[in-house]
């Protein structure tokens, strides 16, 4: 139908979903994705052991976006293994989000996952901004060439990244680069937050989260440009991979550019936290009025069609 999509060769009934952190700790959320027009669910970003995460308030919305400092709040990797063992894979796929706080946690968890032999697809979180004292992986490129070196070894599978914005042409070359070396990575998520912004309430004068004294990873408007940008980067680099869009997503404006830009799926945040499921049948059909306002009958006729002057 017209928002059709497909990732890995597996097809989606509409390219939208939720961004990982959103609506994905707990099974109730996981359902509620499952019940709405999504057209796939992505669990939270998992760990070995269940984590509490940072002292709240550690998510505040704003005008234009959101500010966060979660910090990798998850009820342990098994929970989400048990969810997608008894996952109906032909009602919609399913993601599954890992972000070990080490190498080894991830292989630990690739191999358990592995071992359960599931259709969920993997999206290895290399940009996690909000866990105290560890550097964001994507920003250390031999960090980040290990990891993907291991990943491949372990789960010799297809599987995809949750990547952090950059902001330099020359940084867009060489984590292409890096990516491109490791061919079971089939897909590109981009973007993750905008890590270690600040935002101040001039009312009480003082920070809105808690935690590392305010700073945190924005979301929303804020953002939308530079994961555009992202998106379309890593889609000029990595012909041979697919790029999933996120950052900014509140209207189907925003779905139909970052498709323009060569995303196959969308993911939504800081929209979905704040307005809830019913999110997805809205965008649908606002992407769906510009697709026929527009003439197209699918999405692959608009994927990465964007003009330049
Ligand atoms: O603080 C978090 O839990 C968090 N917050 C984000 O904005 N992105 C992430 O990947 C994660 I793992």
């Amino acid at each position: 139908s017209l928002l059709s999509a497909s990732l890995l060769g597996i097809d989606f009934a509409s390219p939208l979903m939720n961004a990982s952190g959103v609506c994905c700790r707990y099974n109730e959320e996981l359902d509620a994705m499952l019940a709405s027009d999504a057209g796939s669910l992505i669990t939270k970003s998992c760990t070995l052991l269940p984590r509490e995460g940072n002292p709240e308030p550690r998510y505040t919305a704003t005008a234009l976006g959101s500010i966060n400092s979660m910090g990798l709040p998850n009820e342990g990797y098994e929970y989400y293994l048990d969810y997608a063992v008894k996952h109906d894979y032909a009602k919609k796929p399913l993601f599954m989000s890992v972000a070990g706080l080490s190498l080894e946690d991830n292989m630990a968890m690739l191999t358990a996952i592995r071992e359960a032999k599931l259709p969920a697809i993997v999206e290895l979180n290399l940009s996690c901004p909000n866990v105290p004292g560890k550097p964001q992986i994507a920003y250390d490129f031999e960090a980040m060439e290990s990891m993907l070196e291991a990943a491949s070894r372990v789960w010799a599978q297809p599987f995809g990244v949750k990547m952090p914005p950059y902001f330099d042409i020359a940084h867009f070359d060489e984590a292409a680069a890096i990516l491109n070396r490791h061919p079971l990575v089939k897909f590109i998520t981009c973007i993750n937050s905008i890590g270690n912004a600040l935002v101040i309430d001039i009312e009480r004068e003082s920070v809105v989260i808690k935690p590392k004294d305010g700073f945190g990873g924005i979301g929303g408007d804020y953002v939308l440009p530079t994961a555009l940008a992202n998106v379309n980067a890593f889609f000029r680099r990595c012909p041979d991979k697919q790029v999933i869009g996120c950052g900014g997503v509140k209207s189907g404006a925003e779905v139909f550019m970052h498709l323009l830009a060569g995303a196959s799926l969308v993911q939504v945040g800081t929209a979905l936290q704040e307005e809830g499921c019913g999110i997805f049948a809205r965008l649908n059909a606002e992407l769906a009025e510009i697709l026929q306002r527009k003439g197209y009958r699918s999405l692959e006729e608009v994927r990465g069609k964007l003009r330049t002057l």
